[in-house]
């Protein structure tokens, strides 16, 4: 199934992809990154200048432009193909157009042997995971979206910046669909061990209201970036890498990702983000956190908004 040398192919060179190309080159995290794209030449070009940056880069990574046969060899496929949404849209409204553009991908990755892991980011990630899934028909565990990962970030990096610590330091997650209903677990979150909810109740500087406007803004966050310039894409591919190094270094990362649900949180057939292990087999487990009454009717909640979406695209299937 797998050659000597890890191999990534990227499908979808636009704002996110090719984003997400140029961390990986930066990171040290691949042998070879192959570059898919409808729009060959934008493709073809950027596989020019990344490879121009080479000289520059901590390790060597092959990348090329190719086609949909080098899928056969490779270990990761990684989805950013796709339309994105304009000031004002939702991720949600994307579902017709990018399901099926995704229909015609996977049958084409498929029908080249592949038999690695999709990771994907497309929106709405958490119905596009869920159709990528069915559509390829591999295990659940191989299909993985980058489901509240960036959110998650988002959050870190806003609590860091309100406490003045490092956001590496924050632990709290995200978790729910990729949207406007997503969720955070104030419950379970913690700056170096001590929940963030004593830290604040120890100091009048810091007011619980407070973190119903950091999470608005994490919420509203790409609303606020696609008004200013048209688009997110830096946060949503170090966010990638991050999930790649996570599955081809076989590392057992906790990460917020899409992952489907099978019983785990009272629910079943859907991809959703949640905290779960991830390792060179893709998702090894999702990490079931005891939610309080209030996180959990938000996430049903969650849950219900994505299955009404979902369901007429998938009964029946
Ligand atoms: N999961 C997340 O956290 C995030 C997800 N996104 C999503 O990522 C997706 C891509 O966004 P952008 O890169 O900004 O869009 P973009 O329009 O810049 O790039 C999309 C690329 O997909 C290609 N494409 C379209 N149909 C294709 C097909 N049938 N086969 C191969 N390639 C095809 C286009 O040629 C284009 O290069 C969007 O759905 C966006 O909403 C964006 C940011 C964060
Ligand atoms: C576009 C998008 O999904 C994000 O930036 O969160």
């Amino acid at each position: 199934m797998k050659g000597k040398v890890n191999r990534v192919v990227l499908v979808g060179t636009g704002f996110v992809g090719s984003s997400y190309a140029f961390a990986m080159l930066n990171q040290r995290v691949t042998e070879e990154l192959v570059l898919v794209d409808l729009n060959k030449e934008k493709s073809e070009g950027d596989a020019m200048d990344l490879n121009h940056g080479m000289p520059f880069a901590p390790s060597p990574t092959k990348i090329w432009f190719g086609s949909y046969a080098d899928c056969k060899d490779a270990d990761l496929v990684v989805l950013c193909a796709g339309a994105n949404q304009k000031p004002g849209e939702t991720r949600l409204d994307l579902v017709e157009k990018n399901t099926r553009i995704f229909k015609g991908i996977v049958e084409q990755v498929m029908g080249s042997g592949f038999d690695g892991i999709f990771l994907v980011a497309t929106n709405p990630v958490d119905i596009l995971t869920y159709a990528v899934w069915k559509f390829s028909g591999l295990p659940k565990e191989r299909v993985i979206g980058s489901g509240t990962i960036l959110d998650t970030a988002r959050l870190r990096f806003l609590l860091g910046d309100y406490f003045n610590v490092d956001t590496r330091n924050v632990h709290a997650y995200i978790i729910g669909e990729h949207g406007d209903t997503e969720l955070p677990v104030w419950s379970h979150a913690d700056i170096g061990g001590k929940p963030i909810l004593d830290i604040m109740a120890e100091k009048d500087e810091y007011k619980v209201e407070d973190l119903q406007g950091i999470f608005t803004n994490v919420r509203d966050a790409a609303y606020h970036i696609i008004q200013r310039k048209g688009a997110t894409y830096y946060g949503i591919a170090m966010g990638l890498v991050r999930l790649t190094k996570a599955i081809l270094h076989n590392e057992n990362s906790i990460l917020t990702v899409s992952a489907y649900l099978d019983g785990e949180y009272g629910q079943s057939d859907i991809y959703i983000g949640v905290p779960a292990i991830v390792n060179r087999d893709g998702i090894r487990e999702v990490l079931e956190l005891i939610l309080n009454e209030s996180e959990q009717k938000q996430f049903a909640h969650s849950v219900d908004v994505l299955k009404e979406i979902k369901d007429p695209f998938f009964n029946g299937q």
